[in-house]
C-alpha cells in the first residue's frame, strides 16, 4: 500500500480521501468507531443536546411565540434526537462511505513499528509513501485527591448519557464545560460549574462574562475562582466535592472538562526516535519534526494544532494533497498553497454553541497587542442593530473587531449573541483575504439582518 492513516476520525478520513483521489492506495486503521470522537461523543451529540433548548429560549424571547410555549423541554425527545445523530453509536454508514471512497479499512489498534511500518495485532502494514497519525486527543483528568477513583464523567459520558442526572458538577470553564453545563441545565439537571479563572479563557473577556450571566440565568451555580480540593464517593452513590473556598457540593455526576491532550501514548513513537506519549510538532504540510525521510505525518487533535474538527479537516486536506503530490516528485510548499495549513497561524474560527453563542476568529485584542501590532479595537452592542432587535426582544450581545492599523485590515473578530454563528464566516473571509477596510465598506449587509453589525463596526471605526 502507499499510505497508512491511523485513526478514522473526521481528520483521518479527510487525509485518506484526498490522498486516494490521485490513485494512491490508502489503508485506514480504526480501533473504535469510524467517524471518531466528533461524530459519536463530541461535536454532533453535544450540539444536538443544546439545539432544542436554544429553539425554546428563542421562542420565549418573542411575544406571540412565547405565549405558545406552555411547557419545558421534553428531555427524552432531545436525548432520542441526540442518539439519532450518533446512529446509536453504530458506524456502519461511515464505514460504508470509507469503502465507497476507495479506502481500505482495517479495524484494530495501530502502533508504529519502525520507519514506514504500522503494526495492527499480528499484521504489519508497510507504507510506500506515508504514515499519517490522526489519533485525536484524550481528556485530561486533573490530580484532585479522590477524583480519578470516583469514576467521573468525561465528555464521552456527558454526551452519551441516557438519562438526565439530578445534580451535575462540572469542573472546567472551557468550551466543553460551558456547552455541557448549559445543555444539561436546560434538560433539567441542577448544575454547579467550577472554574479556577473566568469562563472561556483565551477568548475576549466579555465572551466569558456574557456566557456566565446566561448560565446563571439558566440556574447554573457558576463558581469562579473555585477549585476542588477533594472528591469522595461511595460506590456509585453521590459525589461530595470539597472546594477551595471551604464549601461542599453534592452531585450525582461529576464532569471533568479540563482540557485534552494529544493521543500519542502507546503509538510506538519510540520506534521512530520520538518519545512515547510525547507531543508532536508538525510543519504546515503535516510532516512531523524530527523524523528522517519525510514519511511521518500528523494531523488533527494529535498534531498540536487547533483542536477543532473544521481546522483539523482543513490541515488534513493539505496533508492528503501534499502526500499525493510528493508521491510524484518534490513540491514547493509556499504559504497559502493547497499543501499548507497556513490559516492555522492567522484565522482559526471557533463557535461556542452556548446561548448566547460565541463566534470568534483570528486574534483577540490582547493577542494582537502581544504580537506587537498597532491595534485599534472597535466594540458594538449587537442589540442596537435593527435585524437583531427583530430576532429577539431585549437582544443582548457584543461584537468586537480588532484592526491592524498599519495594514488597515481586520486581524480578529468576536461576536457574542443569539444566532451569531453564521456571521463568523464573513469575518474569516475578511481576515484570510486581508480585505482592506476601505474595500470592506463596499460589502453591503442586507437590511434588516444581524449582519448590519458589520456596517456599524466600520462606522464606529471611523469610515
Ligand atoms: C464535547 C466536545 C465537543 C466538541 N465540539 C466541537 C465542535 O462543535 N466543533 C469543533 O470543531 N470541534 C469540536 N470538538 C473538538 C473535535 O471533537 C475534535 O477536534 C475532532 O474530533 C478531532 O478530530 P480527529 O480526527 O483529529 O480526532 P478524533 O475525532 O478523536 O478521531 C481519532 C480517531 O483515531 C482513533 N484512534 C486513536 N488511536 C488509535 C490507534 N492507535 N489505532 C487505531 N485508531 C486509533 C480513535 O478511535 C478515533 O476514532 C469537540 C470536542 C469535545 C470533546
Ligand atoms: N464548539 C467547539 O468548537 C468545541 C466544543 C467543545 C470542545 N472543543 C474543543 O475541545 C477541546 C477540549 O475542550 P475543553 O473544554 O476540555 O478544554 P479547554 O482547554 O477549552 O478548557 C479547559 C478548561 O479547564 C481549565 N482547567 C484545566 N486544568 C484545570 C484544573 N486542574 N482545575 C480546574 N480547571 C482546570 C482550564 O483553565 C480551561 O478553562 C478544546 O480545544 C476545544 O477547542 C470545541
Amino acid at each position: 500500500m502507499d499510505v497508512v492513516v491511523v485513526g478514522a476520525g473526521p481528520v483521518g478520513e479527510n487525509v485518506a480521501d484526498r490522498a486516494a483521489r490521485t490513485g494512491l492506495s490508502v489503508v485506514v486503521v480504526e480501533k473504535e468507531l469510524v467517524g471518531g470522537e466528533c461524530s459519536y461523543w463530541a461535536c454532533m451529540p453535544s450540539k444536538a443536546l443544546l439545539r432544542s433548548g436554544q429553539a425554546l429560549a428563542a421562542a420565549r424571547r418573542l411575544p406571540g411565540a412565547a405565549e405558545a410555549v406552555t411547557g419545558g423541554l421534553d428531555a427524552a425527545e432531545v436525548l432520542q434526537r441526540r442518539t439519532s445523530f450518533t446512529h446509536d453509536w453504530d458506524d456502519s454508514s461511515q464505514a460504508q462511505w470509507l469503502e465507497s471512497a476507495g479506502l481500505s479499512l482495517v479495524r484494530g489498534t495501530a502502533r508504529l513499528d519502525g520507519p514506514r511500518r504500522v503494526r495492527v495485532g499480528d499484521e504489519v502494514l508497510v507504507a510506500r509513501h506515508a504514515v499519517v497519525l490522526s489519533t485525536g486527543s484524550v481528556p485530561v483528568v486533573p490530580d484532585v485527591p479522590g477524583l480519578a477513583d470516583s469514576s467521573p464523567w468525561t465528555s464521552r459520558e456527558a454526551t452519551s448519557a441516557k438519562t438526565v442526572p439530578g445534580r451535575l458538577f462540572v469542573l472546567g470553564g472551557g468550551v466543553v464545560g460551558v456547552e455541557l453545563a448549559q445543555a444539561w441545565a436546560r434538560l433539567g439537571s441542577t448544575v454547579t460549574l467550577a472554574a479556577r479563572t473566568g469562563l472561556l479563557g483565551g477568548q475576549e473577556e466579555f465572551a466569558g462574562e456574557l456566557v456566565a450571566g446566561a448560565l446563571r440565568a439558566d440556574g447554573v451555580d457558576v463558581r469562579l475562582g473555585a477549585s476542588p480540593t477533594r472528591v469522595t464517593r461511595e460506590g456509585t452513590g453521590p459525589f461530595t466535592v470539597e472546594l477551595s473556598d471551604g464549601s461542599r457540593v453534592e452531585a450525582d455526576e461529576f464532569l471533568v472538562a479540563t482540557g485534552r491532550r494529544p493521543a500519542t501514548s502507546g503509538l510506538g513513537l519510540e520506534t521512530v526516535g520520538l518519545e512515547d506519549g510525547g507531543s508532536l510538532s508538525v510543519d504546515d504540510t503535516g510532516l512531523v519534526d524530527g523524523v528522517e525521510g519525510g514519511w511521518l505525518y500528523a494531523t488533527g487533535d494529535v498534531s498540536g494544532r487547533p483542536k477543532l474538527t473544521h481546522q483539523g479537516k482543513y490541515a488534513g486536506r493539505a496533508t492528503g494533497d501534499a502526500i499525493a503530490a510528493r508521491a510524484a516528485g518534490p513540491i514547493e510548499t509556499p504559504a497559502w498553497s493547497r499543501y499548507t495549513a497556513t490559516a492555522d497561524h492567522h484565522a482559526v474560527p471557533q463557535v461556542v454553541f452556548t446561548d448566547p453563542e460565541v463566534a470568534q476568529v483570528g486574534l483577540t485584542a490582547a493577542q494582537a497587542r502581544e504580537r506587537g501590532l498597532d491595534v485599534k479595537v472597535v466594540d458594538y452592542e449587537i442589540g442596537n442593530v435593527a435585524g437583531a432587535s427583530l430576532v429577539a426582544d431585549g437582544y443582548t450581545g457584543t461584537a468586537r473587531m480588532v484592526v491592524d492599523e498599519d495594514r488597515r485590515v481586520i486581524v480578529g473578530v468576536t461576536f457574542v449573541g443569539q444566532d451569531v454563528a453564521e456571521l463568523l464566516h464573513a469575518a474569516t473571509v475578511a481576515i484570510v483575504g486581508e480585505v482592506p477596510l476601505e474595500r470592506l465598506w463596499h460589502a453591503v449587509p442586507s437590511y434588516p439582518t444581524i449582519s448590519e453589525v458589520w456596517l456599524r463596526l466600520l462606522e464606529t471605526y471611523g469610515l
